[in-house]
């Protein structure tokens, strides 16, 4: 499956704590990520990711145009609601495509923890059907 990986500045640490700790779930996918983000993992985890732009410099939009064409399966986007950030737009937008496609998102520790044991479980096959009847037209 292809994974989106996603974390405001003050939810970083968070979001490298959680893949660590589910590495070998994650090491089995796809993983995609907004700049500092995926830098970041990559750095603490040896995770081949690929890194779009930064959020703010149009990585969210980025990983909504994957969604908008089917090429994305999962995101686990740890946000930041204390904060305010000066992409809100893009954010908001990316948010939107989510559930315009019903992609599956993560926007906590605590819902990541429960999608990452429904990706290990298999509870996310579903997505293979999409892609296949896509295919099919
Ligand atoms: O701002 C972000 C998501 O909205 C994340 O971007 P970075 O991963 O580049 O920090």
């Amino acid at each position: 499956m292809k994974i989106a990986l996603i974390a405001h500045d003050q939810k970083k640490k968070d979001l490298i704590h959680f893949v660590t700790a589910y590495r070998p779930i994650f090491a089995e996918h796809e993983l995609y990520a907004t700049g500092t983000t995926g830098k970041n993992i990559q750095e603490s985890t040896g995770l081949d990711i690929h890194c779009f732009q930064s959020g703010p410099l149009g990585g969210d939009q980025q990983i909504g145009a994957l969604i908008a064409v089917d090429q994305l399966d999962v995101v686990i986007f740890f946000r930041d609601p204390l904060t305010a950030q000066p992409h809100e737009p893009d954010v908001n937008a990316l948010l939107r495509l989510c559930d315009v496609y019903q992609i599956p998102l993560a926007t906590n520790i605590a819902a990541a923890e429960i999608m990452i044991h429904g990706i290990k479980r298999g509870d996310f096959h579903w997505r293979d059907i999409v892609h296949q009847t896509k295919e099919q037209g």
